[in-house]
């Protein structure tokens, strides 16, 4: 039976009982009651990817979230053109370096990694994550690997290696899409045989939690997604296509990422963190179909797909589960 998830529970000693001084003692319970997510993701300045997606959802759900702009682009892919600046390994030891000299290390219960678009940052992401452990070990480390879809890379190549040998293996949980897990485990997963052995392959390399946010191995106009958990269930979900053939939608995987992490933190019960993430992405995506012009008839520009994400407030707060996990072991 699939139950409700509760948050965790907050335990307050204080110093003249515990006999801790009160440094250790707020790390202590900071790490256990705090929300706070550090978001080391993508801005665009007109859209919603990266840190403009992932941070309301996050913040509707009870989480502090402190973005950390990877790059900061005009707008994302599938415009005409996109312009900006993309950040480099010194700017963000610089700038994690201010956080941790006014010793807000502790404060971060989670890291939440998508979009980067540089070797050099992404391989210090490590180096950041590693302190974030020494300040916090029971952190959780949500890495996307934002590489590309359907077959298309959209960082630079020299990426893949950095993610599969060095900063995936340190991830609690992480959302590729079908194209990126082909990427890492450098397989094909053309069937649902290969996407338990790519699970398994990321099992391996110490990761509890895998999630494929989306695949084509559904029945035709079907998306099926998966989740696998180390010594724990097997879930898939089929989720109808919504809009027209050619439509698609950006910021979706980001989105995922988002409310993944939110859902699932205190809770035991992945089945109902991954229902209730896949049915608030329903409603968005519902939303953004219903406002596209022409009934989404015809040509649809970039900025008018754009997800529909500051009038789901509610659908984000308390999402219907209308499609269920089906449990495969
Ligand atoms: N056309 C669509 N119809 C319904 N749901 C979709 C559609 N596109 C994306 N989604 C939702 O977005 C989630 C993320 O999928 P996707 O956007 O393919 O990931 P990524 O951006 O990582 O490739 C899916 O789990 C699904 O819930
Ligand atoms: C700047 C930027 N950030 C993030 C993304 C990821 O979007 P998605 O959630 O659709 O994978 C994209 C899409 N290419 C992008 O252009």
């Amino acid at each position: 039976m699939i139950t409700a998830c509760r948050p965790s529970r907050i335990k307050i000693i204080p110093s003249f009982i515990s006999g801790h001084s009160s440094r250790n003692l707020h790390r202590k319970i900071a790490g256990k009651m705090s929300k706070r997510v550090l978001s080391i993701q993508s801005h665009v300045v007109h859209g919603y990817v990266g840190n403009k997606v992932a941070t309301y959802p996050l913040q509707l759900l009870g989480f502090d979230v402190d973005p950390l702009n990877s790059v900061q682009f005009s707008n994302h892919t599938g415009y005409k053109t996109f312009k900006g600046p993309v950040s480099n390994e010194k700017e963000l030891a610089t700038i994690f370096e201010g956080l941790e000299q006014n010793e807000l290390l502790p404060l971060y219960s989670h890291l939440l990694t998508g979009y980067i678009g540089n070797p050099l940052f992404l391989r210090q992401v490590g180096v950041i994550l590693k302190k974030l452990r020494e300040a916090n070990p029971g952190l959780v480390y949500v890495c996307d690997p934002v590489m590309g879809d359907n077959g298309e890379l959209y960082v630079p190549k020299e990426l893949l290696p950095i993610y599969r040998d060095e900063i995936i293996p340190l991830a609690d949980i992480i959302t590729p899409n079908q194209y990126e897990v082909e990427l890492l485990t450098e397989k094909e997963v053309r069937s649902e045989e290969a996407v338990w052995e790519a699970m398994d392959w990321f099992h391996k390399r110490g990761i509890k939690t895998v999630v494929i946010s989306s695949s084509d191995l559904g029945q035709p106009g079907v998306l099926r997604a998966f989740l696998s958990q180390q010594n724990g269930p097997r879930l898939a979900i089929d989720i109808p296509k919504q809009g027209g053939k050619d439509l698609v939608f950006t910021g979706t995987g980001d989105l995922f990422a988002s409310l993944f992490l939110a859902h699932s933190y205190g809770c035991g019960d992945v089945a109902t963190a991954f229902e209730k993430t896949i049915a608030s992405l329903q409603a968005v995506i519902k939303k953004t179909v219903a406002a596209l012009p022409n009934g989404g008839d015809g040509p649809i520009k970039a900025a008018e797909r754009e997800l529909k994400l500051v009038h789901s407030k509610s659908e984000i707060e308390k999402p219907e589960v209308l499609l269920k996990a089906q449990r495969l072991n």
